[in-house]
């Protein structure tokens, strides 16, 4: 079973990832990114690939997409905050 990040995880998980684009979401324990792409089939494109790991993890973003845009927002439902899953599928999601 997934664990909400401890205040001792917390940091070395995350900080990478707040240098790295990511921001604290206002009002709850998750983390948001926006992605910009050249045209909308290069976001559909991206979004595809980052569902089949989504998939494959069985974790799954919250995300919003217009035209070129992707607005993703983790966070592990099951424990109502950030979990090692959120930060697994930022790295992949910073990858694809
Ligand atoms: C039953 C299933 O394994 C769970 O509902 C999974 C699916 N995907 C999930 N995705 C996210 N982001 N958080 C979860 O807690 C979660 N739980």
């Amino acid at each position: 079973m997934t664990e909400k990040l401890s205040n001792e995880t917390r940091g070395p998980l995350l900080d990478p990832l707040l240098e790295n684009g990511w921001e604290l979401t206002d009002g709850r324990d998750a983390i948001t990114k926006t992605f910009k792409f050249g045209d909308f089939a290069e976001a559909f494109s991206w979004m595809t690939r980052a569902a089949i790991w989504a998939e494959k993890w069985d974790h799954h973003p919250e995300w919003f997409n217009v035209y070129n845009r992707v607005e993703v927002t983790l966070t592990t439902h099951d424990v109502d905050g950030l979990s090692t899953l959120d930060a697994k599928l930022a790295r992949k999601f910073d990858g694809l």
